[in-house]
């Protein structure tokens, strides 16, 4: 792929696009999320938020094919959501729609918080595109930069800011390198040189400077080696303690201690709500 190409791909990565779609006016309680809620915890002693997906349908720009049909689901702050399903489904497509990268042609993908009796306790919010991190499958095919501080940083702001906003941006690239445990690896080192699991903490590290609130990743133990599997699947229990995430994976076994909701993505894109078949 030309170094332009994929210069554009891993930019759409890291950065919104579009603006959000509008929020729903008229909005019914998701009490599913409240139960997952209840199952995480025996007792619910604060508000929380859960990121919500009503009606949602797509087709592509200028043709008749449905991708998604009346996609549902919602997912609580903190919690780990596994899609699964054959290839071709539409599981992809659904997370570019949640990434901002495309528009539902119908529905709404909002946040709603929830008071302690699992009701609403204010309106819906747009869930914006740089609240959203996704990882694309394979992502280390689009590392454009030499080194691994340019590839985190890049699509930062150039311009000379104060001190204080460098300060920020320093502080955000030191989280990132320690949540993903990039922290004994030079910063001058190459990506393209780094071990498969190290590329996979690379690719996690880009998205995670953003400090987003939902992190979506399409098939994040494809092509890598037994040992950075089980490395990835450790560093996903650790992030899953500090931010909510979705995951588009085959890799049902190895993911399964991790899952809080799980949704089976039939042919045509229709989501159904379905325990692991393992
Ligand atoms: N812009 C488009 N126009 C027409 N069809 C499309 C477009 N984008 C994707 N498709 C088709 O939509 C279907 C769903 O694709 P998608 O990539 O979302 O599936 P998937 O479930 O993620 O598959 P995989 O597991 O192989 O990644 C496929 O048949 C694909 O060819």
């Amino acid at each position: 792929m030309a170094t332009s190409l994929m210069a554009f791909k891993s930019s759409i990565g890291r950065r919104a696009l579009e603006p959000p779609a509008p929020v729903p006016i008229a909005h019914k309680p998701s009490r599913s999320c409240l139960n997952l809620r209840r199952t995480r915890s025996s007792r619910i002693t604060c508000d929380y938020s859960c990121f919500e997906v009503r009606d949602v349908t797509y087709r592509p720009p200028g043709t008749q094919i449905s991708l998604l049909s009346a996609v549902n689901f919602s997912l609580p702050e903190k919690s780990f959501g596994l899609i699964f399903g054959r290839s071709g489904s539409g599981k992809t497509t659904l997370l570019q729609l949640l990434a901002g990268l495309s528009k539902p042609t119908s529905g709404s993908i909002y946040i709603q918080r929830y008071g302690n009796d699992g009701n609403p306790n204010q309106s819906p919010e747009f869930l914006p595109p740089e609240r959203v991190g996704i990882v694309f499958q394979f992502p280390e095919r689009y590392f454009v930069a030499d080194n691994v501080l340019e590839e985190v940083t890049f699509g930062w702001p150039r311009q000379r800011g104060d001190l204080q906003f460098k300060e920020h941006l320093a502080l955000r690239l030191q989280r990132a390198i320690n949540w993903v445990g990039l922290n004994g690896i030079s910063l001058d080192k190459d990506p393209h040189t780094l071990s498969g699991g190290y590329k996979r903490r690379l690719a996690l590290a880009i998205q995670l400077v953003q400090t987003p609130d939902l992190l979506i990743l399409d098939e994040p133990l494809a092509g890598l080696d037994w040992k950075a599997r089980a490395d990835v699947v450790k560093l996903l229990k650790f992030l899953k303690k500090e931010l909510t995430v979705l995951v588009v994976s085959h890799d049902l076994k190895e993911l399964a201690t991790l899952v809080d909701r799980s949704w089976r993505m039939e042919m045509g894109g229709v989501l159904r709500e379905e325990p692991l078949p393992i």
